[in-house]
Formats: C-alpha cells, structure tokens, sequence
C-alpha cells in the first residue's frame, strides 16, 4: 500500500522517526533542516561575521552538522565562516582511518581543516595511554583532554565559537547519568544549548533537538560521506546504561527524549545548592573550576607513572598533585 506524504502529494517513503509523520525524501530533508534554523535561530546562536569551528570526529553528527550547516549558511545568509576543527587523539585503527573521512570532507564541504593531536598538546597519544592504564578509565582522558583540546584548537584558529553534533539523545542521556550520580552543577549545564560564556570560547549544540534516528536517515540518503566505526577503546560502561534506556523509552514513546531534555531544562536548584565557579587553571591557563584544572592532574599522574592521581574523590587528588 503507498502512503502519501504529510506534506506534499508525492509517495512518502520514510516515517519520521520524531513526530511519526510519512514524509517523502525532499519534506524529510526540509523538515530535518528548518528544524535545525528555527533551534539556531531562536537560541540567537550565530552573529553575522563570526568564525565557527565545527568540531568533527568525521563520525555521523559532525558530518551532517557540517553539511546542515553549510546548507543554512548559504539559504539564510547567516554570514558566518565555517571551519572543521579535528582533534586526533592517537587511536590507531580508528581515528586515523575516521581523520581520511574529514580530509574528504574538507574538500566535498571547501571548509578549511585543522588537525590537531594529543601527541603535541600532551606529548600522549591514546594508544599509550591505554598501555599505561588499561581499558578502564581510559574515556576519562579522553573525554577531558578532548574538551580541552577543542578549545586549545579554537584559539589556535581564532575562532568565535565552537559547535559540536551533540544530539538530542545524547543530552537525554546526559541529563539521566547526572540525576543518577546527583550531580547538581552538571545537571544544571547539560541542556544548556551553550556554554562557555564565562570566559571561555562559547560552545554550542545546534543538534540539541535533533533526534539521532533521523541525523542517521538524512546522513543515509543523502549519501554523506562517513565514518560509522566505535571506538576501538569506548567501554563508557556507564553511559551505555543510559544510551540503552533511553532507546527503550523511545520505542514505546518517541517524545520521551525530548521530554527528558525539556524536565532537565525546567528544573531549578534552591539558592543554597554550591555551584562551581569558573576560573583558569594555575597551570596551563585554560579554563577551570579548581586551581588545577582535571587535565592538568590527568597529565601529571601519567608523567609520574601514577595514572590512576586523577582518577580517585577530586580532593584526594588534588592534594596528591600539590604536594
Ligand atoms: N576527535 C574529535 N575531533 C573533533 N570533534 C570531536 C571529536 N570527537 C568528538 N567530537 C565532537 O563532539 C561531538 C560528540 O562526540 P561523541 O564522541 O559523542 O561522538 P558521536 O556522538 O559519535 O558524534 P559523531 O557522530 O560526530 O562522531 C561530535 O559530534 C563532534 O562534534
């Protein structure tokens, strides 16, 4: 039986994965992408002039971000000037082969490209961290170091701000793993569509919205260029928790992800609730709510061959690397 789309007269070939409405190919694709203006527009999230690097893992957000946005770019004359910003943080068999996929990119999107490794940011590649720590913790480096390294990368570049393909599952997910470990100053953050704005370069998540399900279908049939392998070093155990869950929500109840997002939007803390507050770190200056910011702590536990110094309660650890 053909079904018509909901918004033309033309066979619909696709079910949207958020609203369930039939679509054909061109109103999926002008569906997908007016969603993502009317989220950039009405979060004010670019200024006419501005430089944007585009945080690309050559993974499937990214590459659609930096294509969506591309597209917008030029439909709305946003005016802004985009750039893919990489970080390579040393995993053989993964993020050299996924870096071929942002080359390519580079030229199918004409965004100039910059790479840039954990090997000259830290002098540690993954591959040699995980020699030294096992598979574990090792998320743990590569998540803060990664944080940084954008936006170490960014300032290289002069950049204005910094977007990431963050998704509307992953900030559901976020928001469930924050409520679990009760961690108020996150839980405030995390739907934040930016951060950084206390002196830090902005970060934003055009894809706040966006569910991951139809960022996989427009990359699908729009036959986008990328890299859909996992992380050869990601056990991330405990987000996998949160990942499956709210895949089993959205079966039964596809809004269950964007309600999620808008309870973590909604709630608010009592003034007695002790927030972190931003400074710089004593040691290499970048942004940080201690003297000494996690990467900094991360980095001398491995030079000492004591990898596990900024793994522990963070007050231990701190003591430790202060002594
Ligand atoms: N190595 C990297 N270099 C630059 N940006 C990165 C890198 N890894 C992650 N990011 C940014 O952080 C976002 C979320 O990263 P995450 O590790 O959750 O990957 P993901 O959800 O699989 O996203 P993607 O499909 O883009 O890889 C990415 O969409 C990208 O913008």
């Amino acid at each position: 039986m053909t079904v018509t789309c909901s918004s033309c007269d033309k066979n619909a070939i696709l079910k949207r994965p958020k609203t369930g409405d039939a679509l054909c190919k061109e109103c999926f694709y002008f569906a997908f992408e007016e969603e993502v203006h009317h989220t950039i527009i009405n979060a004010n999230l670019f200024v006419k002039g501005e430089t944007v690097a585009i945080g690309a893992s050559g993974g499937k957000d990214s590459t659609v971000l930096a294509y969506v946005l591309k597209v917008l770019n030029e439909r709305y004359k946003y005016g802004i000037k985009l750039i893919l910003l990489s970080i390579d943080e040393g995993i053989t068999g993964y993020r050299d082969d996924s870096l071929e996929t942002v080359k390519r990119n580079e030229q199918q999107y004409e965004m100039p490209l910059k790479i840039v490794s954990y090997e000259e940011l830290y002098g540690w590649t993954m591959d040699a961290i995980v020699k030294q720590i096992g598979l574990k913790n090792n998320c743990t480096f590569c998540g803060v170091f990664r944080r940084q390294a954008l936006d170490r990368g960014a300032m290289m570049l002069n950049v204005d701000r910094i977007v990431t393909g963050h998704n509307a599952d992953d900030i559901a997910e976020t928001v469930i793993m924050n409520i679990l470990r009760g961690d108020k100053a996150r839980l405030r953050r995390c739907t934040a569509i930016t951060t950084g704005t206390e002196g830090a370069l902005p970060r934003s998540k055009p894809f706040k919205y966006t569910y991951e399900k139809e960022i996989v279908m427009y990359a699908y049939f729009k036959k986008l260029d990328y890299f859909s392998t996992e992380c050869i070093y990601s056990p991330n155990a405990y987000r996998g928790f949160a990942r499956t869950y709210i895949k089993d929500l959205e079966k039964i109840r596809p809004r269950s992800i964007i309600d999620i997002i808008h309870s973590g939007e909604s709630l608010s803390f009592k003034k007695e609730v002790k927030m972190p507050t931003q400074g710089t770190c004593t040691r290499c200056h970048y942004i940080s709510s201690n003297d000494i910011c996690k990467a900094c702590v991360l980095l001398e536990g491995l030079n000492r061959g004591l990898p596990r110094l900024g793994i522990g309660k963070t007050h231990k650890e701190r003591r430790k690397v202060n002594k």
